[in-house]
């Protein structure tokens, strides 16, 4: 198994299982599987996604290949795993491509290091998928919403991990740049059987498009998880969100069909 929590119990207090938000949950996750994390409001989602990571103290186990995280430095997580938050840990002004570039030293011995070729080459092809070349000299204090979304995006993937985790990616994001994130998605998924995906969706619809397997998190416990095809029909999906999912979409969409 590529990624497995056994008994893990997180949050925000001294300890792990002080006021814990994540309360003893256990999965798995296999090489080449796309997993959507869905839930309410604060039932965890993002707080599960950064422990995975790395940034939250944790107990019980977090098994990422054969070794536990909080054995393993923010640099060796970040050659396996590239996350993209909702709310991103940037707070000093660079341009958007000194921001995508980050992505590239991430991982190296030193932030400043020397950019070579292949990174180079990276850092433009990303900056050529999300529409950014005609901006790579701005700052990224100047971006709208959706352009300041889309550089994330470049950095995340500019990083070029077998794992990705994304919070909320298509958050921001018009039409015209949800519908090419999907299918830049698509396309990194066939570029490798190894390229994971672990992500938090609020729109239940672009999850399904993305995802094969579930996880429906309630109060910080595992209510269900499984094939989206098993869950979609489940009256956990439901329970998830205390509403008719399937009415409420059906309603939603009778303008278009
Ligand atoms: N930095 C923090 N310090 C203390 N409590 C926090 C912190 N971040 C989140 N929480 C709390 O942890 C709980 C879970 O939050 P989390 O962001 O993980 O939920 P979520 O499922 O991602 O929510 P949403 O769907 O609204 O994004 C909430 O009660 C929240 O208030």
């Amino acid at each position: 198994m590529l990624l497995e929590c056994k008994n893990l119990i997180c949050g925000y207090g001294k300890k792990p299982g002080e006021n814990p938000v994540i309360k003893d949950i256990s999965f798995g996750v296999n090489e080449g599987e796309n997993i959507a994390i869905l839930g309410a409001n604060g039932c965890g989602k993002t707080t599960l996604i950064k422990t995975l990571a790395g940034m939250l103290p944790y107990d019980g186990n977090i098994i990422l290949g054969d070794r536990e995280v909080r054995n393993l430095k923010r640099k060796d997580i970040a050659k396996k795993i590239s996350v993209m938050m909702q709310f991103s840990d940037i707070y000093f002004s660079y341009t958007v491509e000194e921001t995508v570039m980050l992505g590239r030293y991430l991982y190296s011995n030193n932030v400043f290091g020397i950019a070579n070729s292949r990174d180079k080459e990276i850092v433009d092809k990303s900056l050529r998928e999300y529409g950014l070349e005609d901006i790579r000299d701005r700052q990224i204090s100047q971006l709208s919403g959706g352009q300041l979304q889309r550089v994330f995006l470049a950095r995340t993937m500019a990083q070029d991990t077998d794992i990705i985790i994304l919070d909320e990616p298509t958050n921001h994001l018009d039409l015209k740049y949800q519908s090419e994130f999907l299918s830049f998605l698509s396309d990194w998924k066939k570029e490798s059987k190894k390229h994971t995906l672990i992500g938090v969706f609020h729109d239940i619809n672009i999850a399904l498009e993305v995802a094969d397997k579930l996880i429906l998190l309630k109060n910080g416990k595992i209510l269900a998880d499984g094939s989206k095809e098993e869950l979609i029909e489940s009256k956990y999906l439901v329970d998830a969100f205390d509403i008719d999912v399937k009415q409420y979409m059906k309603k939603q969409y009778s303008h278009w069909i």
